[in-house]
């Protein structure tokens, strides 16, 4: 048993089209996973079977030990997630929007405060708690998106296509917010279909036409080549 990620014999279909088949790996606590496919790949509906959107027929998922079929408020309890879509409320300030999401996870209230600084600190954004969202960037409105999914302190940090929309800069700093989240214990699966927001260090996942196809460490994976070239060589996708 992990105190990360299981996922063990998981499948999905949508009527006759099977969108997952028999896919299983493990991210351990302290691990950057990158999770990498193309378009069509199964990557939302596993992050929908993940968060519980969806609920598989087959298989097992289990976050921070916790059985997500047996034991869901648990299990869903140890999980923080930054969905691909903003869910923020523009007119609200960074402090407002996360207090709204504290109360929603019934974290006490006399903890708030002390979590949501503690919160934003790990991502540079306490000097921005007081602004209204429309205020800031799309990268800085990340990053508090960011900082509101560990309020609730979860073991397990799930990111869909994190950085989609942004520019170049913010796409770097998000990414390496992230990595620095991971080296701190956290367990983190990042999905990406950008194969320059994955580190050779990191463990790599590669699903495609709902199968892993190749799982381990990205530079033992790609060897000499580019890990665009490997992907395209793999998938028929350019990333
Ligand atoms: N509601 C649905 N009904 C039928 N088929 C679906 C449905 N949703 C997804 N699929 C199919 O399941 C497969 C996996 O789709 P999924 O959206 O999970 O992939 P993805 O990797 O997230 O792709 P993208 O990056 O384009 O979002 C695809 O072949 C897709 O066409």
């Amino acid at each position: 048993m992990t105190l990360g990620l299981s996922v063990q014999d998981l499948s999905f279909t949508y009527g006759a089209k099977t969108a997952l088949d028999k896919v299983s790996f493990t991210v351990e606590p302290g691990r950057f996973c990158a999770l990498l496919g193309p378009n069509g790949a199964g990557k939302s509906t596993l992050i929908s079977l993940l968060t519980r959107l969806l609920v598989a027929s087959h298989g097992d998922i289990s976050i921070a030990g916790h059985d997500l079929r047996a034991t869901p408020r648990r299990a869903l309890a140890e999980l923080g997630v930054v969905f691909q879509q903003p869910t923020l409320d523009l007119n609200l300030s960074v402090r407002q929007n996360m207090s709204y999401f504290a109360a929603l996870h019934g974290l006490p209230r006399t903890e708030v405060p002390g979590r949501i600084d503690e919160a934003l600190d790990r991502l540079d954004m306490r000097a921005r708690g007081d602004e209204k969202v429309h205020a800031l960037n799309g990268g800085h409105r990340r990053r508090m998106e960011l900082a509101r999914a560990l309020l609730h302190q979860p073991a397990v940090l799930l990111l869909d296509e994190p950085t989609v929309g942004l520019d170049a800069a913010a796409r770097q700093s998000i990414t390496k917010h992230v990595h620095d989240l991971a080296d701190q214990g956290l367990c983190v699966v990042w999905t990406t279909h950008l194969t320059d927001e994955v580190r050779d260090t990191d463990a790599l996942l590669v699903l495609h036409k709902g199968k892993i196809i190749e799982s381990g460490k990205t530079g033992d994976i790609r060897g000499h080549t580019p890990l665009s070239d490997w992907f395209l060589s793999q998938t028929g996708a350019k990333a």
